[in-house]
């Protein structure tokens, strides 16, 4: 986000880095139904269970019978039916509330459901008879009674049940099997959460702080997580969101608070961070009086971000139960993770690290992609932090921003995940690695490495997607001159070709050192896997950094294959 992410990249240029932008209300389709005060009846002890996959129950099929008995619970995804057992009571909504979600086919496709004895008759007469109707094409994913086991296939008709199903022949050509792909795509899209209670309670906060709806809806996402949906095409240049100012989270914000008159005192004094923190902290201690409780209320638990590694504490002593250090990560990876980039003028009581955060309920659940950009700056006319695309984004898809043009190992130390094919990805090469392929023996080793040094050309030599970086091979060029070419460094340092066999040796070299890194890769990745097994704490942290350096090896070994092709083209 403009968050920490943010702070790095100036609003209004190339691709800012926003990971918490505000949002605008999602258009959830719940919305006029549900009265905010709904508090679902918990189903009864004894009810049977029905999986039932979207778009299986046409609105007008739904009998108001039916409806008040029955509460529904959506299934971020199949494998989670084995789970859905342990969803608490209250978290099912009467289906009465949601008569919108018969008519969509975005929402979650499998819900858990649950109906009193007196209307699981009903329920399941009106359930075969759409079923046999065949009215309803994606009603061959209903299942009754039987509990599917998770991650099967269960949770649809079987394949011979489904043939006994005379409407439902005609799914069985190529359209029918479009269609099927078709819908198995709908479950790897996003699963629509914009329907539960902590998101139409932040809806109508959002609301009463003058923001206005949006195509855009909170879902869960297969890789992803937790980010926005768009429930309309975006096309380059459409606004995604605009979140007024009274939504922020700023020092603003801080020192307005009650806890402003207390800040301004303190000595030494706190960063603009740090006073953000302590926010957080009081505002989520104060629970129910807290005007920020709908927005704290959907904030991640936990973060992954490495600065969460079981650690010792960071005070000898206990300075409390409330701002212990506990309490101090989770506002500082909020920050850190979330905000985006504002900068706000310096005030006195602040310590000299700039003002440039502001935490953007609703906006702050995009999630990253690298290949987006966007434009996001706050509008002084409107006095609205806007987020305009320049990218194209299909109805029911996930909408993404960019929070920078960060790498992997980037990504990871700020935010806690690592983007799959991320481009601006590489894998770097140390100065002591580099010097390991040259003989000690060579006069003019000392002067080359300083000029090398000088000219800072010992940092940042990396392997990307599109092979050894121009930095690297130059650096390799310098280190492999002859003792009767050394004196041309100068024109090597500005990328002119000395002699072809001094470009020969940079690429053998180069490809020496790639392979020392895929072996030492491949190393630490069953190190890793190891650990995992041995650590069960460390599991997802060690599950990130397997994932960072799985994407390190593929790329170096696409750097292996282009030296290689590049080797048997001049051969
Ligand atoms: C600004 S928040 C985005 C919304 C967040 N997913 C949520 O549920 O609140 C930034 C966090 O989202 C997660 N995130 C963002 N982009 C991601 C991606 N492409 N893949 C996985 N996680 C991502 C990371 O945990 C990151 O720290």
């Amino acid at each position: 986000m403009p968050h920490p992410g943010l702070p790095r990249t100036p609003p209004g240029t190339g691709t800012p880095n926003l990971p918490g932008q505000p949002l605008s209300r999602p258009n959830h389709p719940f919305q006029e139904e549900i009265p905010p005060d709904v508090q679902p009846e918990p189903p009864l002890a004894h009810c049977s269970h029905i999986i039932l996959k979207m778009g299986s129950l046409p609105k007008r099929k739904c009998s108001t019978a039916l409806a008040q008995k029955c509460w529904l619970h959506p299934l971020p995804s199949p494998h989670s039916l084995a789970e859905h057992r342990t969803i608490p009571a209250e978290h099912f909504l009467p289906l009465k509330a949601m008569p919108a979600l018969f008519t969509s086919t975005l929402s979650p496709p499998y819900f858990s459901f649950r109906k009193s004895r007196s209307a699981r008759m009903l329920c399941r007469s009106s359930i075969s008879s759409w079923w046999k109707s065949g009215r309803s094409p994606s009603c061959w994913s209903c299942a009754t009674a039987a509990w599917p086991r998770p991650g099967s296939r269960d949770v649809r008709l079987s394949k011979k049940r489904r043939n006994l199903l005379p409407n439902m022949k005609k799914n069985r050509g190529r359209t029918g099997r479009k269609r099927r792909r078709k819908h198995l795509k709908s479950f790897m899209d996003g699963v629509n959460c914009s329907h539960k209670l902590e998101y139409i309670k932040l809806q109508k906060w959002l609301k009463e702080r003058g923001f206005e709806g949006t195509n855009l809806r909170p879902a869960e996402f297969w890789g992803t997580g937790r980010g926005l949906m768009a429930t309309k095409a975006l096309q380059a240049g459409d606004l995604v969101i605009s979140l007024p100012e009274k939504c922020l989270l700023t020092t603003g914000t801080v020192l307005s608070s009650c806890l402003g008159g207390y800040i301004v005192k303190w000595k030494p004094r706190v960063s603009p961070l740090l006073a953000l923190c302590t926010f957080l902290i009081a505002e989520k201690h104060a629970g129910e009086k807290s005007p920020w409780k709908p927005y704290l209320d959907v904030l991640p638990k936990t973060y992954t971000c490495p600065a969460c590694l079981d650690h010792d504490p960071l005070f000898a002593e206990n300075t409390g139960t409330i701002f212990n250090y506990s309490a101090l990560e989770w506002a500082w990876c909020t920050i850190n993770t979330r905000t985006i980039y504002m900068k706000h003028p310096h005030r006195e009581c602040f310590s000299l690290e700039p003002d440039v955060y502001a935490l953007a309920p609703y906006l702050d659940f995009l999630n990253h992609s690298p290949n987006v950009q966007v434009k996001a700056a706050f509008n002084k006319q409107t006095r609205s932090y806007e987020i305009r695309t320049n990218s194209q984004c299909k109805k029911y898809q996930e909408v993404f921003i960019c929070y920078g043009p960060h790498d992997n190992q980037r990504l990871l130390l700020e935010y806690g995940f690592v983007a799959m094919d991320n481009p601006h990805s590489s894998v770097y090469v140390s100065a002591e690695t580099l010097l390991k392929y040259f003989s000690p023996l060579d006069k003019q080793r000392k002067a080359k490495v300083a000029i090398l040094k000088d000219h800072d050309f010992l940092e940042n030599l990396t392997f990307g997607w599109d092979g050894p970086s121009w930095r690297l091979l130059t650096a390799l060029k310098v280190l492999s001159l002859g003792a009767d070419d050394f004196a041309c460094w100068r024109r090597t340092l500005l990328g002119d070709v000395t002699s072809a066999r001094n470009e020969q040796q940079a690429l053998d070299t180069a490809a020496k050192i790639c392979h020392f890194l895929i072996e030492e890769t491949q190393h630490v990745l069953l190190q890793i896997s190891q650990l995992k097994k041995d650590k069960e704490n460390l599991k997802t942290h060690l599950a990130l950094v397997e994932m960072l350096r799985s994407e390190d090896l593929k790329i170096l070994q696409k750097s292996a294959e282009i030296l290689c092709n590049l080797n048997l083209a001049t051969a």
